[in-house]
């Protein structure tokens, strides 16, 4: 019962035009990554601190320190962790959290590593407590402890690896261990990119993959796309096939705003999933305050996906508020699903006070 609903969770989610799962178009994701630190568009401060660490390190030819990045899905951290290492000028070797499960597998990356390579864990926060007593000494002292043998025969080698930076990413900085933490030297932290900067990355995309947009064109589609690079390239290639279709193949103001109406993608640039969790909160649930929980059953999605890739942006926006007793729709909303918003005690306060004004 709960895999059926799992699995009716993640077809859900990925049938999400505008979803984040990266599986379907990793060809074409590949194809827009920009691999150089200049071409990296927006988070000014993330790619600062990065261009700077990065040169002290190939100047002393030492390996970077560890890199942790976190953020809501599809804002580009595996495009960094590859940025980082073609800096670098070193190799990559990538894997994930959920993947590594016997310490051999660990090891057998590890002691594969080139001096100064680039280890890329991806879901960092997934990964199990054996493997994680594994890194650290490996993070700290460039050394692993592995037990071989089994039984009254078995003895533990301390095995010296090269020196390695490794890069974790994860979409939830709080559900990491504290050990493993305070083990990285530089923490970044991506933040929902500017409707500015998202329109720079359409254009560029738009160059890469020979469609004609212009300046307008290309905000309309930056507004839409919950301030997330992957969701701004994936509303590119829709609005690209309904431009051809539909239209003299140019994308304009006129024609991203038929077309994403077409996606149901609002002029906020909410999806059907983010208006449904929307009028759950408030329909179901008075306005909240409602938890976690009992909102996913509401919506037949499982609580991680709210938390990780529906909510950071709802509430980034203002329309959706996290309080210690559950989830309250903001009065935004109600103006904006054209719903009229309950009488609050402070509302209900404030506008006697402004009559008696
Ligand atoms: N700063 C940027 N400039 C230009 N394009 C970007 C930028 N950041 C991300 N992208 C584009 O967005 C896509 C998604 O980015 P990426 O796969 O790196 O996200 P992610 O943070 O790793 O997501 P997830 O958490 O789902 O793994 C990339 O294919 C890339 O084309
Ligand atoms: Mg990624």
């Amino acid at each position: 019962m709960a895999i059926e609903t799992d699995a009716l969770a993640a077809s859900s989610a990925e049938a999400r035009l505008i979803g984040p799962a990266a599986r379907p178009e990793d060809a074409f994701e590949r194809a827009l990554r920009p691999k150089r630190l200049a071409e990296y568009i927006g988070q000014p401060k993330v790619r600062e601190q990065l261009d700077l660490f990065i040169q002290a390190a190939r100047r002393r030819g030492e390996a970077l320190d560890h890199v942790l990045l976190f953020g809501p899905p599809g804002l580009g951290k595996t495009t960094l962790a590859h940025i980082i290492a073609g800096e670098m000028g070193v190799g990559l070797k990538q894997t994930s959290g959920p993947v590594l499960e016997r310490p051999g597998d660990l090891a057998a990356i590890l002691t594969n590593l080139e001096p100064n390579d680039v280890l890329f864990i991806d879901e960092i926060h997934r990964l199990s407590p054996v493997i994680e007593e594994i890194l650290y000494p490996a993070m700290e002292d460039y050394q692993i402890d592995i037990m071989i043998g089994e039984g009254p025969a078995a003895r533990s080698i301390k095995l010296d690896l090269a020196p390695f930076t490794l890069v974790g990413a994860t979409t939830r900085a709080g559900m990491l261990t504290n050990p493993l933490r305070d083990r990285f030297g530089i923490v970044a932290r991506l933040e929902f990119y500017a409707p500015e900067d998202l329109a720079h990355i359409v254009r560029r995309s738009a160059q890469l993959l020979d469609v004609r947009i212009d300046e307008a064109g290309a905000l309309e589609i930056a507004r839409r796309a919950r301030g997330t690079p992957r969701i701004a390239n994936r509303l590119l290639r829709r609005v690209r096939d309904f431009a051809e279709v539909r239209a003299a193949g140019a994308i304009t103001a006129e024609i991203a705003d038929r077309a994403l109406a077409l996606l149901d993608v609002d002029p906020l640039g909410l999806d059907l999933m983010d208006r449904k969790l929307l009028s759950a909160v408030i329909e179901k649930f008075a306005g909240g305050p409602v938890g976690l929980d009992n909102l996913a059953a509401a919506i037949g999605e499982s609580a991680d996906t709210i938390e990780d890739v529906l909510e950071p942006y709802l509430i980034q926006q203002g329309y959706l508020q996290r309080t210690p007793r559950g989830r309250i729709a903001t009065p935004a909303v109600y103006a904006h699903l054209g719903l009229k918003a309950p009488p609050r005690p402070e509302t209900a306060l404030g506008t006697l006070f402004d009559e008696s004004d």
